[in-house]
């Protein structure tokens, strides 16, 4: 049986009084790929927030990473997110550094002081999406699926636990989606396990795996062809 990454228990989330999803129950296993679809404003980055600390758990039991979230402290939060690599909509790269300096602060940040380990992870990541001869380029030098994939190599540079992905693809055109969604699948075949927010239905037949669906305050597992 491998390790489960992420247990959630009758968890209900709320942003502020209103309740957005309730009765989750759900684990998610190493190694696994898991698709969170659901329309928009049913509830998906409000769930992806709760398991990145950035909304409070206050009903339910939930685990991530070996950290409780019912009993998650501010100053545990940056932990969290050290085991978490987090992947946003919008890349949320620096604009004003280069795409080394983008991955040197976050590295920095997070307590590496080695010069020559700090050169060889940031080329290590950088070679595993595909993008090693581009890091002396500035992000607006480059087209939006690379910034993507410069934003998923940040997200491995501290060998994550699990990689929350929320809507990755969403700001990219189709075919350039799909060169995204290999780099995911192929991280995810090195054994890192991911769970993708994602409206792309495309995606999801093109490559299919674990689905769960946001749909009428409730989150639930589906086969594919209910999708
Ligand atoms: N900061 C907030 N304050 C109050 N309500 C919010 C806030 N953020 C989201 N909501 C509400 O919570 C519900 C769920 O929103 P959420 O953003 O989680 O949905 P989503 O499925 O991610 O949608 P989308 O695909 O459009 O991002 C919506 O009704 C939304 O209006």
């Amino acid at each position: 049986m491998s390790e489960v990454i992420l247990e959630l228990r009758d968890v209900a989330i709320y942003q502020k009084e209103n309740l957005v999803l309730s009765e989750i129950n759900l684990s998610i296993s190493e190694g696994e790929f898991v698709y969170l679809i659901g329309k928009t404003g049913s509830g998906k980055s409000s769930f992806m927030k709760t398991l990145y600390g950035d909304l409070p758990l206050t009903q339910g039991s939930g685990n991530i990473v070996e950290y409780d979230l019912r009993t998650l402290k501010e100053k545990d939060i940056p932990f969290l997110r050290r085991k978490l690599g987090i992947v946003f909509q919008d890349f949320k790269l620096l604009p004003d550094r280069t795409i080394n300096d983008n991955l040197l602060f976050v590295l920095k940040a997070t307590g590496w002081t080695d010069k020559n380990k700090i050169t060889s992870r940031i080329d290590e990541v950088l070679t595993k999406v595909g993008m090693a001869t581009k890091g002396f380029k500035f992000p607006h030098q480059l087209s939006g699926g690379e910034q993507q994939r410069v934003a998923i190599a940040r997200a491995l540079l501290n060998d994550p636990e699990l990689i929350l992905a929320d809507e990755p693809t969403g700001n990219l055109d189709p075919q350039t989606s799909v060169e995204v969604m290999k780099v995911l699948q192929d991280i995810n075949k090195n054994g890192r396990t991911i769970l993708m927010a994602t409206h792309d239905y495309a995606l999801l037949l093109k490559f299919p795996s674990k689905t769960l669906k946001c749909d009428g305050s409730k989150v639930f597992e589906v086969v594919q062809k209910n999708v």
